[in-house]
């Protein structure tokens, strides 16, 4: 067979150029070869490819990579061409397989056209033949979602021509034997019609409007439906000169460097740091066999969801049995939602098992748990009492982790007869959706420690980020100017619905009032209730509109007095059409309600434009960013940046609110929060923070460049 094939090896990771050059070079020795009569192409080291290198888009000398032409070479040679796809074939990767003549994969093997998640189409005529292979229906899905499809799943596409259990290479070579000297024609995608759809017009302006909708304000999944449009409408090189187009339209969209960012810095935060000098390189995890979840409520269930479908066997407490039958029924559901989604996939959910899942009220059940999860009510002295608790029943290495969204962890750890093993680990709600773990380390807390979070984060699927310990940590501490913010802004004279939708319009899934009422204001309420800024420990005499000098808005207090809750007292920054109702409709009542307040409060009511909105939320929120940076809370942008993508709705096509800052321009965040500052000097989130100013003084240096500007030595990434 040797002298019948001739394997052109390409990279797991292509080298761009190197690999493009070695596979043309490959292409033609073969075809000017009589001897050769069939092509296999296959990857190495059990991968097939994972497309072109992403940091060659951004790359000044981006001009030279040109993939189609070796695409067409391959898809003309005269001599059957086998794709043998191992591992992973994507982007690029898939568009050199969709050349080959045939393709054959191994059954573990996952394929896709990812480029949309960075911003970009597939740019090696991809849009142009997977229609013509699979159909517009199913190139359509791959291509606007970008996901990865198993083995299977592109067999029965017929993406892939054969799947194999063992040795793809010879299961390709084979194949290739089998096909010598068949006609290759029909075996050649472009020249193949796009199979028709009976509503094919009706189809693509459907598959526009749902895109569109789901993609809020992102362009690549909008372009890629117009690119498969153009396979649909046009011969193939016409089609591939527009795809082209719209390639080149995304690529200085801005958008594709954001989402590249955001790829890359997802990555980078894997490689943590933190004071003292540990970090992922030197830090190994402990493992995690058995877990226990402390709280049922709305965090607690969602925690013990996502250990069960990570395959972690789980203990889940509650104080009482009233709570604990709430708690287990509630956990049950979701349970059965997921199972029910994964239904047909590989994994199952063994969740009956009492060995997987316990519930029980009894805490001498944890007394063999590698790692607890605090999700109790936000109290101090409860966290307190139930850490202590824990260190006296907790086997000698566990770790005990608190779900606080705000609270000292330092405070907490001194509870227990083991601070080096306590670790603030903060889930989003719904925790077994969002994608962030904010991993806290507190003044004690081991290098362990934080690899094992780390790794649970992993295990859990989520994105992990580690940082310091502060009131509200990174998420929640920025998260604070943002909503006084909003609420200023209704004082001054917009309304609730006006700011949400300048904030959704940005991209953000949920405006600020919107996302208050889901998540319930007594919340925050409470936690104001216990830092004494109101209710009956505030002191008498203190100016309703001011705490500690600084402004302050009663407003939501004002509401919560009403027992306006949000979603789930039918009432609160909106009306719902019932207690537990989801749908936001703007209130009358509220609008009166506002009036009423702002002549109370002497306010002249005026009128806020969009502007202003966006600005003065975001850039507190940024500002707040670089006082965390300042402050060694955080390694770098990267980290808030990820952490406002993966768990607060932020648009990743905006790259996260520090990459958004230099993409505005770091002058002109900083001239206009003096602006706002001076008209509201009463506003300390406001007030540009030093780094900030720094940073403009030296001229704005590039995002990855800003933490060498700080004066004392923050952990690097
Ligand atoms: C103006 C007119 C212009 C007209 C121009 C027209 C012509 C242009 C021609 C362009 C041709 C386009 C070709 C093609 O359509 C475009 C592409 O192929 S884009 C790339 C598509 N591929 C992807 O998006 C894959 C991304 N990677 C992944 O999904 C995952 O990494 C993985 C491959 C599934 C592996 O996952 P894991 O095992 O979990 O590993 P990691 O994710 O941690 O990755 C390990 C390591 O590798 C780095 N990396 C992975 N993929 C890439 C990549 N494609 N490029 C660069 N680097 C990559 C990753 O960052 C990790 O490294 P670390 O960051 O940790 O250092
Ligand atoms: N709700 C959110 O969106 C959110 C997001 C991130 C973090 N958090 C944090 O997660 C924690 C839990 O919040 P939640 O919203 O799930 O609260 P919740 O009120 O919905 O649930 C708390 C649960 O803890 C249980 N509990 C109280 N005392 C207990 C005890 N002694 N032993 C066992 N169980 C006990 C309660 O019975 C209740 O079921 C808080 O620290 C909160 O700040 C909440």
């Amino acid at each position: 067979l040797s002298k019948s094939s001739q394997i052109v090896s390409g990279l797991a990771l292509i080298t761009f150029k190197l690999f493009l050059q070695a596979l043309e070079d490959g292409l033609k020795k073969a075809d000017a070869d009589p001897s050769v009569k069939a092509v296999m192409i296959c990857g190495e080291n059990g991968k097939f490819s994972a497309g072109a290198d992403i940091r060659g888009f951004s790359s000044p000398k981006r001009h030279g990579v040109a993939l189609s032409p070796i695409v067409s070479l391959i898809e003309s040679s005269e001599k059957p061409v086998v794709a043998a796809i191992e591992g992973v074939a994507l982007g690029g990767g898939l568009e050199v397989a969709l050349g080959c003549h045939y393709r054959v994969a191994h059954a573990k093997a996952r394929m896709g056209l990812p480029e949309v998640t960075i911003g970009l189409l597939p740019g090696a005529e991809g849009t142009q033949r997977l229609p013509r292979l699979i159909g517009v229906p199913a190139a359509l899905d791959m291509i606007t979602t970008g996901k990865h499809i198993p083995a299977t799943e592109a067999l029965k596409l017929g993406l892939v021509d054969e799947i194999v259990e063992e040795n793809t290479i010879e299961a390709a070579i084979r194949l290739a034997n089998k096909v010598i000297g068949q006609p290759l024609e029909p075996r050649r995608l472009s020249l193949k019609p796009v199979p028709k759809l009976p509503n094919m017009e009706a189809f693509l302006r459907e598959a526009l409007v749902k895109v569109k909708r789901q993609a809020r304000g992102c362009l690549a999944p909008e372009l890629c439906v117009q690119a498969v449009r153009a396979a649909t409408e046009r011969p193939f090189a016409e089609g591939v000169r527009r795809e082209r187009e719209l390639f080149g339209l995304l690529l200085s969209s801005g958008q594709a460097q954001a989402l590249q960012y955001a790829f890359f810095a997802e990555r980078a935060v894997r490689r943590w740091a933190a004071p003292g000098g540990a970090s992922w390189s030197s830090a190994a995890p402990q493992p995690v066999r058995k877990a226990a979840v402390i709280g049922l409520g709305t965090m607690g269930r969602g925690i013990v969801t996502s250990l069960v479908k990570a395959n972690i066997p789980v203990v889940a407490l509650e104080q009482d049995l009233e709570y604990l039958n709430k708690g287990r029924k509630a956990v049950m559901l979701l349970l059965e939602r997921e199972a029910m989604k994964m239904e047909g996939g590989a994994q199952t959910l063994d969740f009956h098992n009492p060995a997987r899942l316990q519930f029980t009220v009894d805490f001498d059940l944890l007394c063999d748990v590698d790692l607890v999860i605090e999700a109790v009510f936000e109290n101090m002295a409860l966290k307190k009492e139930i850490f202590h608790k824990l260190s006296k029943i907790c086997k000698p290495g566990a770790l005990l982790c608190t779900n606080t969204s705000a609270l000292n962890i330092d405070e907490i750890a001194s509870a227990t007869n083991r601070p080096q093993q306590v670790i603030g680990t903060h889930f989003f709600s719904p925790a077994h959706v969002m994608r962030l773990l904010e991993i806290i380390y507190g003044r004690h807390t081991s290098p362990t420690a934080i690899a094992t979070a780390m790794q649970l984060a992993k295990a859990l699927k989520k994105v992990g980020v580690v940082v310091g310990n502060c009131f509200g940590f990174v998420g929640n501490r920025m998260m604070f100017p943002y909503v006084q913010q909003a609420v200023f802004l209704l004082e001054e004279g917009s309304r609730p619905e006006a700011v949400d939708q300048v904030l959704e319009d940005f991209g953000f899934k949920i405006g600020p009032f919107r996302m208050s009422d889901l998540a319930g204001l007594d919340v925050g309420w409470r936690s104001r209730k216990e830092q004494g800024l109101t209710g009956p420990s505030l002191a008498a005499g203190t100016p309703a509109r001011q705490r500690h000098g600084q402004r302050y808005s009663p407003l939501p207090d004002l509401l919560c007095e009403q027992g306006r809750f949000g979603q789930k007292t039918g009432k609160g920054w909106y009306q719902y059409e019932r207690a537990g109702g989801r749908t936001a409709t703007p209130d009358p009542w509220l609008h009166d309600f506002l009036s009423q307040y702002r002549d109370t409060h002497g306010i002249q009511s005026r009128f806020i434009d969009q502007e202003e909105i966006l600005e003065r939320c975001l850039f507190s929120l940024i500002n707040e960013g670089f006082a965390i940076l300042a402050e060694g809370i955080a390694s770098g942008p990267e980290h808030l940046d990820v952490i406002y993508i993966n768990g607060y709705g932020w648009p990743k096509h905006r790259g996260g609110p520090m990459f958004y800052a230099s993409t505005v321009g770091l002058p002109r965040v900083l001239a206009k929060l003096q602006k706002y500052s001076e008209a509201h000097p009463d506003v300390p989130g406001l007030r540009p923070n030093a780094f900030l100013k720094k940073l403009v003084a030296v001229r704005s240096p590039p995002l990855k460049e800003w933490m060498s500007y700080l004066s004392h030595q923050s952990p690097k990434l």
